[in-house]
């Protein structure tokens, strides 16, 4: 018997994708080698969502430099591209937790081996250390630190926020204790909305001892996690700024302990504005994505 009926559209294959964190701000992670993959946003926001997909504060998208149109001028340079995403699938220029984890992606797959490495990020090419067993370190470059601040104000209580530029936006309040900050699912709201016309990361600052701080972020994108590894380094330069270090004038490093939610992260700055990062990279899981998510509509 003949049939007339359009045949069956053939079904998705499934997609690799592996788990993993640095301190605590957690990733899905898409190896992508060849920029194969459509992920429009509302598939990245379908797969960090933490109860009808995988979870994840954002998404890693492992792709060749010279794979990815945005990243193609620094193929000579950096042999890989972190297309980063927030949790609802919005496009930011640097993640400083996700190149630890993603650096340590490539180590586990066999990408690369423990050591220096280049990786390109839309906030240009990051140097990484990787330590095979330990921690991983990140050349984060400098810091840009607009004049104009913002007032952020939550519950009743309002601070003055310094504006910091770690290739995406931060704004760094100095409070007098954590739990003002409130609940940090909704962006807290600040004044003059125009110094950040695409949103901004919001850091909550306390001081634990001499160069030692710890913080909340309500990140752009993805709501109050448990660490962001750009809002570490922009809350160390604010308050070097405030403590009279700034090692541009006094000639000599800097190093701040950051606490947050997750986990601890050291920051230092040196002389020349150039800002490492150092904290842990771990992958937690891998599998195959179901078909059936794939086919969330864009
Ligand atoms: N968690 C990240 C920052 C991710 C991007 C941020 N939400 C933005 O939109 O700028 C980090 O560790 O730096």
């Amino acid at each position: 018997m003949t049939s007339d009926a359009t045949p069956p559209t053939p079904p998705l294959s499934p997609i690799a994708f592996l788990k993993g964190h640095g301190t605590e701000n957690d990733f899905v992670i898409v190896p992508d080698p060849g920029n194969e993959l459509e992920l429009p946003a509302s598939l990245v926001a379908a797969l960090c969502d933490r109860r009808a997909g995988i979870g994840g504060d954002g998404l890693l998208h492992v792709v060749r430099s010279a794979a990815h149109p945005e990243a193609r001028t620094h193929a000579g340079e950096a042999e890989w591209f972190m297309d980063y995403r927030n949790a609802d699938g919005s496009i930011a220029e640097m993640c400083g937790n996700g190149v630890r984890v993603f650096a340590r992606y490539l180590q586990r797959a066999g990408f690369v081996d423990a050591g220096d490495l280049a990786i390109a990020t839309r906030g240009g090419v990051k140097r990484v250390h990787i330590d095979k067993d330990g921690d991983v370190t990140v050349a984060m470059g400098r810091a840009l630190l607009p004049e104009d601040g913002v007032t952020v104000t939550v519950g009743g209580r309002s601070w003055p926020a310094r504006n910091v530029n770690m290739g995406n936006p931060h704004a760094v309040a100095f409070v007098e204790d954590l739990d003002h900050a409130g609940s940090l699912y909704s962006p807290p709201p600040f004044t003059p909305a125009s110094v950040y016309p695409d949103g901004v990361n919001v850091e909550f600052v306390v001081d634990r001892g001499p160069r030692h701080v710890a913080m909340r972020v309500h990140e752009r994108g993805s709501g109050e996690t448990r660490s962001c590894g750009t809002g570490a380094c922009a809350v160390a330069v604010a308050a070097a700024r405030r403590d009279g270090a700034d090692p541009a004038v006094t000639g000599a490093p800097v190093r701040y302990t950051v606490d947050l939610p997750g986990g601890r992260l050291v920051i230092t700055e040196h002389p020349d504005g150039e800002i490492e990062m150092t904290g842990p990279a771990v992958i937690v899981a891998e599998g195959h994505i179901d078909p059936a998510l794939l086919a969330v509509p864009a």
